[in-house]
Order: structure tokens, then sequence, then C-alpha cells
């Protein structure tokens, strides 16, 4: 699912208008019919009172539209109509129509007193949505403030009025509870600094033309800011299995990981490679943690380093379909050595994070011998050192997206809407997983998912999009199992298979 800037949102309304030969009061009319049914499904209770807060622009009309329709399902629904400027047409239609309706509808004009809201009341935010032209300035700012002040549940519409769609956030900001997104996705949503003004968020779909067919009208195709994953894409990307398979067709992963003190990020990542599919596993470990290893995770086998304690030689890496190489490791002078020869040395797509990504900061020369389309999955403070500090997320996504071209790497950006950018210049969000995977492992687990994918054989975009996805959505099986709090690495590991099995259907 394609994620659209503004304009390229107004383009493919109006595009959707034409293709359809509806009228713009139609479209809004159907934004606003999806909004109700996934508001009602969250506030099932019509004798709650709904207080629906319109500006003047299409986001108010929406907001109009909402009211009509939860009065004609007998909801306790009122309007306050802020009159911040020339109504746009769809809005002074859907006005109209309120008429007769036993609607109350207060009027709120620059200079007047906040109007009263009773606190056990849902407010609904209609005030500005995508188009928000500038900071929100004044009286207007100060409703917001108003709003987020009061003790109400906050349901935004499209968006928390006030939240630039497209770029940093600047200015005041209506601050959502829950934020029922219209349509597509916008860049705005995946951004870590708007998790606070968005609450949650879900996408609430209604037909709208296909943005990839119209793309020359919506002044889009590869200038699409991003593509949001979902699974019937990537249902369809997981390969067959036939009959005939075995062991070797499932590939041989190689993993450097753990050493002393660390060797749970071996076995976890280690784990995580066989259960996503992997034929076959060999770990590269120091000496100190090789009974750790066969005797917590029989299935790997085990090449054992001259040194006790770290990784320092590793040998012939000829036989591996992939490796993944970082987790656990540390950073002493010697494995900073082994690294670099692993990476001087293979030549195919490998999976670099955690130690090894801190050891490539640190010695930035060797960011030039990771093999191409190789993946590398640093969290925001791993990336920083390796790319620099960047102002604010919108920055970051943009040079995440300049060095995976410039570098050729599929650079997996680990943030709560993990991104993946790719060296063909895309840009992937990952919809799976929750707060309950902030725990010690889970990024191990992950270096492990993606190494067994690649080991099967699936190019390094499609395991980087299939891997992070099947990860979040291990986590969210868990989490719903067990609770979020509960949650363990090897919790997520252990829901693989429930999670490509969900994949699958
Ligand atoms: N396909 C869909 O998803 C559909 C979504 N719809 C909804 O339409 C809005 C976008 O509507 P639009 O009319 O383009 O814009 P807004 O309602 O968000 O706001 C425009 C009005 O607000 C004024 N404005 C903008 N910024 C400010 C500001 N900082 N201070 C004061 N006033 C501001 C603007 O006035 P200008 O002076 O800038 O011209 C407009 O009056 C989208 O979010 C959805 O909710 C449709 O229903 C169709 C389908
Ligand atoms: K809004």
């Amino acid at each position: 699912m394609r994620i659209l800037t503004a304009a390229q949102l107004r383009a493919l309304d109006q595009a959707t208008i034409r293709a359809e030969k509806i009228t713009s009061g139609e479209l809004m009319e159907r934004a606003a019919k999806a909004f109700t049914k996934a508001f009602t499904r969250h506030f099932p209770d019509p004798e709650r009172p709904v207080v629906v807060v319109c500006g003047t622009g299409n986001n108010g009309g929406d907001g109009l539209v909402v009211a009509r329709r939860l009065k004609s399902r007998n909801y306790k629904v009122s309007v306050i109509q802020a009159n911040i400027g020339t109504r746009s047409a769809d809005n002074q239609d859907n006005f109209k129509r309120l008429k007769g309706q036993g609607i109350e509808v207060r009027q709120l004009t620059q200079g007047d007193p906040w109007p009263a809201i009773a606190p056990e009341a849902v407010v609904v935010d209609a005030l500005f949505g995508t188009g928000l032209g500038r900071p929100v300035a004044g009286y207007w700012a100060e409703l917001i403030d108003y709003l987020n002040a009061l003790p109400n549940f906050r349901v935004a519409v499209d968006l928390p009025s006030g939240l630039s769609s497209d770029g940093p956030q600047e200015g005041p900001c209506v601050h959502a509870d829950l934020t029922l997104c219209l349509g597509l996705p916008k860049l705005a949503l995946f951004a870590p600094a708007n998790t606070q003004l968005l609450g949650n968020w879900e996408l609430v779909t209604f037909p709208l033309a296909d943005p990839d067919r119209l793309h020359p009208e919506v002044g889009g195709g590869p200038a699409y800011q991003a593509t949001l994953n979902d699974a019937s894409e990537l249902g369809g990307l997981l390969k067959k299995r036939y009959a005939n398979d075995h062991k070797g067709t499932f590939g041989h992963a190689f993993l450097v990981a753990g050493a002393f003190g660390t060797m749970g990020a071996a076995v976890i990542a280690g784990r995580a490679v066989l259960r996503a599919g992997a034929g076959l596993l060999t770990c590269h470990i120091p000496r100190s943690g090789y009974e750790i290893m066969q005797i917590s995770f029989p299935e790997a086998m085990c090449k054992v380093d001259t040194h006790r304690y770290h990784s320092t030689e590793i040998g012939d890496l000829g036989a591996y379909d992939s490796i993944g190489i970082g987790p656990g490791i540390g950073q002493e002078a010697l494995t900073v050595e082994a690294v670099r020869s692993v990476l001087s040395r293979y030549e195919r797509p490998m999976v670099i994070d955690a130690d090894a990504i801190n050891i490539i900061a640190a010695h930035p020369e060797l960011l030039k011998l990771i093999p191409k389309n190789s993946l590398l999955t640093p969290h925001p403070k791993e990336f920083a050192r390796l790319f620099g500090e960047t102002e604010h997320d919108f920055a970051r996504w943009q040079v995440q997206r300049e060095v995976a071209k410039r570098n050729g790497l599929v650079i997996v950006l680990k943030t709560g809407f993990t991104s993946i950018a790719t060296p063909g210049g895309e840009l992937y969000f990952n919809p799976t997983g929750n707060p309950g995977m902030g725990t010690a492992g889970t990024g191990d687990a992950l270096t492990g998912v993606l190494t067994g994918l690649l080991a099967q054989g699936y190019d390094p975009v499609t395991a980087a999009r299939l891997g992070v996805y099947l990860h979040g959505l291990a986590g969210d099986l868990a989490a719903e199992e067990l609770s979020q709090e509960f949650l363990l690495a090897e919790d997520v590991v252990s829901h693989l298979g429930q999670a490509y099995r969900k994949l699958r259907e």
C-alpha cells in the first residue's frame, strides 16, 4: 500500500472522482461512512455523547457527515462548528444537510469563550486534516490547547489537527488517543516523534483509485514517498515447499555471534535462523561458548574459535548460503579484524547487526567492504553512529534512503514502524510489532530470521520485508497470548510458526 503526500492524495481524490464519475461529495461520503463504521466499532454505546469539532475545510466536512451518520444510528451527537475560514463546497453542502436532523450545532468564532464539553463525551477532532498549510496560530491554536487540556477521549479524523502530514511537526497539534486515518497512509504516521500525537492509529479504507495505475495523474510512480508492507502482498512472496525438498534446498546459514557473557545472543539468533526455515546452521563462537551452544541448541553445528572469549579467526566461508554477523560479538581489536576479514572474503549478501554495526561505525573504511545488497539492521542509535545525527525522523529517512542507494545496501532501521531502504531507492514501512518487543534479544532474533531467509534464497529486499514482518507478527501473536510485559525474545522466536501460518492464509 502506497504512502502518499498530501498533494498526491489530493490528486488521487481528483483521479478517483474522474475515473469513477462520482462527485467530490460522494467521495467525502465514502470516507466519512468508513470512518463512522470504524468509530462505532470502537464506541458501540450510542448513549455515550459524541462532540464533533469541525473546521471549514474537507476535514471539517468529513466531521459533519460523521455527525449526520452517527445521528442516524441514534448516537447522542452534537457539533461544534469552528468558523476558521471560508467553507469548502462539500463542507457547505454537508452543513446544510445537518438541518432538521435534530443535531445541536454550536458556532465558535474567534474570541468566543471555550465551549463546555461533558467529560464523558468522545471528542471527534475534525478541525484540519491534510489541508493544513502552515502551523496553527492564535485563537485556533488556543482551541487546540483547550481540547488537549480536557480529560476527554479524542479521536482524530484522518490526522490529529495541526499535524504535518509530510514533514517534521511545527506548531500546536491535537493529542489524539486514536487516529482513524482515511484512505491511504501518510508519512507522519510512521514518525517516532509523532507517537504521542497520534495515539493508536488505524487505517480506515474505502474505495479509491489505484495510485499505481493512475500515477501519471497523481504525480507518483517512482516519486511515491514510500510503501506500507501489507500481508496480502507479502503472503504472495513466500516460497512454496515441495515434496522432494530437503535441508540442502533450504540453505546452510552461518552465524558469527556471541562472546563470553553474551552467548545468549548466539542462542537466540541461531534458533531464529532455523525457525525461519533455513536447512542447516553453523555457528562460529568463542571456545568458552561451546558447551552452552551445544546443550541449549543441539540443532546447530559449532565452529569454535581459537580464542576462549571472543571470535578472532573465522575460517572458510565458501560453503554458506548466508551469513549473519554481530549479535553479542563485542568490539575487541581481534574481533574487529575478524569482521574485516569476513566482509572482505564473503561475496554474497549477508546480515550485519549489533556489534558488527558498531565496529563498522568505528572503522568507516569497512563500509566499502560490505558485500552488495547486504542487510544492515541498526536501531536509531546505531544508525546515528554509522551515518550521523539527523534533525528529525523525516531527515533520517532521507539519509537512510541515500546511504542505501549509494552503498548498494538494504538498510533496516529498527523503530516502532521499522523502515527498510533498498539499493533501488524504495522505502518500505512495516506494520507489525509492539512495544512488548522492546526487550533483550529481540534484535538478535531478527538477525536470525533475516539470515535464515537469505539462506533459503529469498532476494535481500524480500528477505528484509518478509523477515521484519514475520518477526513483528510473531511478537504480536506472542503478546496476544502472553501480554506485552511478559514477552521474551524466545517467545518471539517460538511464535514464528504461527506467524508463517497466518501470513500464508
Ligand atoms: N481521499 C481521502 O482520504 C479523502 C479525504 N477527505 C478529507 O479531506 C481532508 C483534506 O481537506 P482539505 O479541504 O484539503 O483540507 P483541511 O480540511 O485539512 O483544511 C483546509 C482548510 O483549513 C485552512 N487552513 C489550513 N491551514 C491552516 C492554519 N494553519 N490555520 C488556519 N486555517 C488553516 C485552509 O485555509 P487556507 O487559508 O489554507 O486556504 C482550508 O480552509 C482530509 O484530511 C480528509 O479528512 C475528503 O473527504 C475526500 C476524500
Ligand atoms: K483532524
